[in-house]
């Protein structure tokens, strides 16, 4: 089968969030996410069996294109051309207890050098021909001489220290809630048809454990990773406030859009906001490592159907990571070692989806080749 509509003319259901952040106001509405096609998937399913290899012979990139199928509501897929990639920057007042390797000035720099085009994910993006934009949602610097499109999202510098105060306010959470689903709403009108989101900001692989944490009610000790890379003694440091922080926030676990005040930020919300819409509006997203992970982990609480459309372009080496993509029934793409963040992760796996593509659409059928 084939399907006409793209993702940009499909209709949408639910959500308001993008009218709102336009209009400055911050409303924010949970969408209703319809699954990809059922049909879509079964003829991607039936002309993967009938290509020219032996049964099954490849492997999860069969399964990767008979995915694509299905969110395209087209078999075979087109291969993605525009994919676009956001890294939605923040810093975390976490940083103040020790929990990582590095200072939290590298993470204006680091938003610097992305707009540099210096970051890993400016390479990446640069070699697999993926658009990039960094946003600075919540860093703790202003970020003066960098382009006013870098900071038009801005919602506050930094955030709570997680372990004993929420990371931000109710409303800077709806507001950056509808400010991450109006870009993937302006992503989606430059043309995207597979979308990733990541991340940048010196602490957030706290916040990402104990939402994690929370969310599956899971020991600190397994969910808490070296992240930049601490040593033994930070580890255990780390590990302490992972669990106060899930303790403080675990009687909040039932509200996905409390949980991102409590233990994410306004950084995690607008990633959050961001994947909804993007499920909203039928547009497949590549996710990261655990950062991306756990803010899709809490976008499928707050909107259930969002895990569907995304795919897992990496396995970190952060143990929670591991847990969370099994929790939402996701098998990662790549296993590299590979503890980065910024998207690097998703993007190093675009490769593999347009080869997914490709194979599905151009291969010869193994009926006609022994005819
Ligand atoms: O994506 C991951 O799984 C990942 C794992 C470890 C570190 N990071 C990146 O490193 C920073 C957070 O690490 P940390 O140790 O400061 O919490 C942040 O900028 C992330 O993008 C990212
Ligand atoms: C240099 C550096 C680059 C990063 N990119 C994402 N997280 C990072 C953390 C550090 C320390």
């Amino acid at each position: 089968m084939t399907g006409g509509d793209t993702a940009a003319t499909r209709a949408t259901v639910g959500g308001t969030a993008a009218a709102a952040a336009t209009a400055g106001t911050t409303t924010w509405a949970p969408a209703v996410i319809a699954p990809p096609s059922a049909a879509a998937r079964a003829a991607a399913h039936d002309r993967l069996a009938g290509l020219a290899t032996p049964a099954g012979a490849w492997g999860r990139l069969g399964e990767l294109a008979v995915w694509l199928s299905a969110c395209q509501d087209r078999c075979p897929p087109r291969v993605p051309a525009a994919v676009r990639a956001v890294v939605f920057a923040g810093d975390h007042g976490v940083t103040v207890r020790g929990v990582s390797a590095y200072p939290a000035a590298v993470t204006p720099a680091m938003v610097r050098t992305i707009v540099g085009g210096g970051a890993g994910i400016s390479v990446l993006c640069a070699v697999h021909d993926v658009a990039l934009r960094v946003l600075d949602i919540s860093v703790d610097d202003e970020l003066t001489g960098v382009p006013e499109a870098v900071r038009a999202h801005k919602i506050r510098r930094g955030s709570g220290s997680i372990d004993v105060e929420d990371a931000c306010s109710a409303d800077e959470v709806r507001r950056a809630l509808a400010a991450g689903a109006a870009v993937a709403d302006e992503e989606i009108a430059a043309g995207a048809d597979l979308l990733v989101s990541g991340d940048l900001g010196i602490g957030n692989t706290t916040p990402a454990a104990a939402l994690i944490g929370a969310v599956l009610g899971l020991d600190a000790d397994l969910v808490t990773g070296r992240g930049t890379g601490v040593d033994d003694i930070a580890l255990a440091q780390k590990a302490s406030v992972v669990r106060a922080a899930v303790d403080r926030v675990a009687p909040r676990v039932g509200d996905p859009v409390d949980l991102l005040a409590a233990a994410g930020g306004a950084d995690f919300a607008a990633a959050a906001g961001f994947l909804v819409r993007a499920a909203e509006r039928g547009v497949p997203v590549l996710l990261d490592g655990v950062i991306a992970v756990a803010q899709a982990l809490v976008a499928d609480r707050i909107a259930p159907g969002v895990a569907a459309w995304c795919a897992a372009g990496h396995r970190s080496t952060e143990p929670a990571q591991s847990l969370a993509l099994q929790a939402l029934g996701l098998v990662p793409l790549l296993d590299l070692g590979m503890r980065l963040g910024e998207g690097t992760g998703a993007v190093a796996a675009v490769p593999l989806v347009r080869s997914a593509a490709a194979i599905l659409g151009r291969m010869a059928l193994l009926a006609d080749v022994l005819a």
